[in-house]
């Protein structure tokens, strides 16, 4: 049965790829998210947004598996996940990104998207070193091939730009063949136009992969999103389409004296 709490539009409808239910975490006597429920569907672009310390991350890492709530359910695809680490999550068919570029520097882009492969099949890049392996080679140029950066393959990744690096840091979950990816502030640190192309190239994965993201920059939630959730103190406070959370009054109250949704 569907948590009283839940939003009209999370009661109704197929069953979530995502179904958190009443999660609470406290950090000592701070409660930074005061019992949540959020399902997120299938092929959804969902953005978590709100004012510094909100609990946008602490939300995002109970569902990535790197925070455990204190009370409450993360159901990811049917399976009961609150109390499953992060690394069962690839398994699932989730995969995330970090703020912090994970690339290895000193190892071009094919590499790192190898490492990316080899590792989500349990393999040691070492392996594949002393082998060719066509196939692999192929789906390495392929994942490059889906986040642009086709012609970087042989490219340093600490020598690539910031943007390419966000690009390089997408290709690597992308490589896992998620059907879920959580992504944290990924137009953070980006120019203008990295930001645009970070946009467009989210815009170019396929429909069916779902995709929940934390992002300051409205811009880039707002154009994302099919759907807006807004946080503040623990709470959500509302959610809905991207147009409607931005003329809500309570968004603008919420977002006074810091930053209002443009
Ligand atoms: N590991 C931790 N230990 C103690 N307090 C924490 C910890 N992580 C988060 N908090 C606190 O929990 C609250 C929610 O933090 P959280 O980082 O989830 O908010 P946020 O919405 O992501 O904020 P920001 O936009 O600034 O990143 C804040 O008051 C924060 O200081």
């Amino acid at each position: 049965m569907a948590h009283p709490s839940a939003a009209p539009s999370e009661r109704d409808g197929p069953t979530p790829v995502v179904r958190v239910r009443a999660v609470t975490v406290a950090f000592g006597g701070l409660l930074a998210l005061r019992g949540i429920d959020l399902d997120i569907a299938r092929g959804e672009r969902l953005a978590i947004i709100g004012p510094n310390g909100a609990g946008k991350s602490t939300l995002f890492n109970v569902i990535a598996g790197d925070v455990t709530p204190g009370e409450g359910s993360v159901v990811i695809k049917g399976v009961e996940c609150v109390h499953r680490p992060s690394r069962y999550r690839p398994r699932l068919g989730v995969a995330r990104t970090y703020q912090k570029a994970r690339a290895l520097a000193g190892l071009t882009v094919r590499e790192n998207i190898y490492l990316a492969l080899t590792g989500h099949r349990g393999r040691h890049l070492a392996l594949w070193r002393s082998s060719t392996d066509r196939r692999t080679d192929e789906e390495a140029a392929e994942v490059a091939d889906r986040v642009w950066l086709s012609g970087q393959l042989d490219a340093v990744a600490g020598e690539l730009a910031h943007g390419q690096q966000r690009q390089l840091e997408l290709g690597m979950a992308i490589a896992t063949r998620p059907d879920v990816m959580l992504l944290d502030e990924p137009a953070s640190g980006l120019s203008r136009g990295e930001r645009e192309r970070l946009v467009e190239l989210l815009e170019s994965f396929d429909e069916d992969l779902t995709l929940l993201l934390i992002e300051h920059d409205m811009d880039v939630a707002f154009r994302v999103a099919h759907r807006v959730v807004v946080m503040a103190d623990g709470e959500r406070v509302t959610a809905g389409t991207p147009a409607q959370v931005r003329s809500d009054p309570r968004v603008h109250r919420i977002y006074l004296g810091t930053e209002a949704p443009s």
